[in-house]
């Protein structure tokens, strides 16, 4: 295997004034992945990934595409593309066109071009409209001619800032399971920038996630949704139930109520105070295993939403989770809990995390 990743940053940092919009980052990319960016609004996402493509030059550090230092480079001598959430397509161009854009600048063949924009057009699933104006296309089309444009000169990474954003909930999740097949199918390098959780979760073969300017935590989906390493990452990434308590002995006393079995966790002394973090779905309500630690705690409140029912269950005055369970055919939703019971809840150990 290569292991030349397609994309290092190398103690990248950009500063603007007197603040740095991404500190000293350090950033391995493998080729052939789909990685995203993911962090809240102004963490360094953009200016990261404008840094990758040439279009903003970093204060210090370098950047590095297969291998070979471009931190010098223009955008044009860079063998990477980037698709925008504006798209920016030429309207009087027909989508044909549009696609073939840059291979006619670059002077490619006429049968040649006739023939890769034709792939293209394939591949997004456009075939049948390559003679239409962008005008006439939805959303979720141009989206795809932008996509066909930026990939038909093959370039080695595509980087994307928000592509979906501008889509409305429904074609985004159908284009996000489009595009990683896209992806997949073509084997290049995708750099995806998001604010969303659940994109990139879907998404990504791994994901950064950035808060001011660094990178908190790089790992697969599965790592940085199990295995939070701080509490920012536990709480970014969908809903946590976040206590603040004292470690002691395999379990973290919270001010004023109960002590929560934790999972091990070594290199914390007794006394030091810590956050933890236990997910709503990790929470059971009922048929406790052995080995689990069971509390009670008050209903306060019952959200239906269609599939999943959440429970806000006060376990010490001004200490609340949330639980979350699903509606399956097999749960009996004349056994929901409504208000005010007193209901006992538990988990495995492991799930109850203690965080950095
Ligand atoms: N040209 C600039 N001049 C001054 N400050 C800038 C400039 N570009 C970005 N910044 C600042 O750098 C920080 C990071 O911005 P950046 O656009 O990279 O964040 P982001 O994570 O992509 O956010 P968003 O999701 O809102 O686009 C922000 O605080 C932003 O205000």
């Amino acid at each position: 295997m290569d292991a030349t990743p397609a994309v290092r940053l190398d103690g990248v940092s950009k500063q603007f004034a007197d603040s740095y919009a991404v500190h000293r980052l350090d950033l391995d990319i493998e080729a052939g992945q789909f990685f995203s960016l993911l962090g809240p609004s102004g963490c360094g996402k953009t200016t990261t990934l404008r840094m990758i493509g040439g279009f903003s030059d970093p204060t210090e550090g370098s950047v590095q595409l297969a291998g070979e230092d471009v931190t010098a480079l223009p955008p044009n001598r860079r063998n990477v593309n980037t698709v925008f959430q504006s798209y920016a397509l030429f309207d009087h161009l027909s989508i044909a066109d549009n696609v073939a854009f840059g291979l006619k600048r670059n002077g490619v063949a006429k049968a040649e071009i006739r023939q890769r924009v034709g792939e293209m057009l394939e591949l997004v699933q456009l075939s049948g409209l390559a003679d239409r104006g962008p005008r006439t296309l939805s959303g979720g089309q141009r989206q795809r001619v932008a996509l066909a444009r930026a990939l038909v000169n093959r370039p080695a990474v595509l980087l994307l800032d928000e592509p979906l954003a501008a889509l409305d909930l429904k074609l985004r999740r159908q284009m996000q399971v489009e595009l990683k097949q896209i992806q997949r199918e073509v084997g290049i390098t995708f750099v995806f920038v998001t604010h969303d959780q659940d994109e990139a979760l879907t998404m990504s073969d791994r994901i950064a996630v950035m808060s001011e300017g660094r990178i908190e935590q790089c790992g697969t989906p599965e790592d940085v949704y199990e295995h939070p390493a701080s509490r920012f990452v536990a709480s970014f990434m969908g809903t946590s139930n976040l206590m603040s308590g004292t470690y002691r002995g395999g379990a973290v006393a919270l001010e004023g109520g109960p002590a929560l079995p934790v999972g091990a966790r070594t290199g914390i002394a007794d006394g030091t105070s810590v956050s933890v973090s236990v997910r709503p779905e990790k929470i059971w309500l009922s048929d406790f295993e052995p080995g689990m630690s069971v509390l009670s705690g008050v209903i306060r409140e019952t959200v239906y939403s269609g599939p999943t029912t959440t429970y806000l269950i006060e376990l010490a005055p001004g200490v609340t989770l949330s639980v979350l369970e699903q509606n399956t055919a097999r749960a009996r939703m004349e056994d929901r809990w409504s208000g005010g019971e007193t209901v006992e809840f538990g988990w495995r150990p492991e799930h109850c995390l203690v965080l950095a």
